[in-house]
């Protein structure tokens, strides 16, 4: 299994007290496997995908990542799972300014081991971003930034793919088009997919979906 979620909690501390968010979340996810996760507004899911991420640690419960205990991990592991193991495609895309878009993506690779420069340029022309590679992130519309930001993630060969609404700014044809080819990508390099959405229509399209509700998997 490439992730593994077994009874883990989370509760913030805001000004009014402490907010239980996640309450005992169990998950497994497959080499390959699709899985959408929806929930309304609040329900936890980009907390969830924070701490898949080891961006932020739960109170209980243990995440395992490609066999590897997450909660355990120390600043350097945890860094180095995210430059390799996990990819991201958050909604802010993260994409570093100071680069055009052919180093935003061969960075990437290279960070996590994989200098291929034919696989990045490969991802660059399937996504249509060949005509964009010498261009800065801030010289490109949100829709092709999202585009740089999904090459990027898997021009690292992860094994876990995270991303958040990742075709939530482009308008339905290409946002269509775009997880059509996201899982394409996938399915060719057995990366599995965590994807949040609150779109029934991109969760269709996945193998499976869970939902979040007060704190747990309905
Ligand atoms: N750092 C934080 N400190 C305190 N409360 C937080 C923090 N981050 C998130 N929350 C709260 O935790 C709850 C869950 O937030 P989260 O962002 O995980 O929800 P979500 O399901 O992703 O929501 P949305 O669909 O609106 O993006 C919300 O009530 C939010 O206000």
């Amino acid at each position: 299994m490439v992730l593994q979620l077994r009874g883990v909690t989370k509760t913030y501390e805001t000004g009014d007290g402490p907010l239980p968010v996640l309450r005992g979340v169990d998950l497994g996810l497959n080499a390959g496997e699709t899985l959408a996760l929806t929930g309304e507004s609040g329900s936890g899911k980009s907390t969830l995908l924070h701490l898949v991420g080891g961006l932020d640690t739960p109170d209980a419960g243990t995440i395992e990542v490609a066999g590897a205990n997450v909660g355990a991990m120390g600043d350097e592991a945890r860094a180095a799972l995210r430059r390799g193991t996990v990819g991201v495609v958050f909604q802010q895309f993260n994409l570093i300014p100071a680069l055009d878009v052919a180093a935003n993506l061969s960075f990437q690779a290279r960070l996590a081991g994989h200098d291929e420069p034919a696989h990045w340029v490969d991802l660059a022309e399937r996504l249509g971003l060949t005509p964009f590679l010498r261009r800065y992130p801030e010289q490109l519309s949100g829709g092709q930034q999202q585009r740089v930001a999904i090459g990027r993630a898997l021009a690292a060969r992860p094994r876990l793919l995270l991303a958040d609404e990742p075709t939530g700014n482009l308008d339905e044809t290409t946002a269509d088009a775009v997880l059509t080819l996201m899982l394409d990508l996938v399915r060719e390099s057995d990366t599995a997919l965590l994807m949040v959405t609150h779109s029934d229509r991109v969760a269709e399209r996945m193998a499976r979906r869970i939902h979040l509700r007060l704190g747990k998997v309905a």
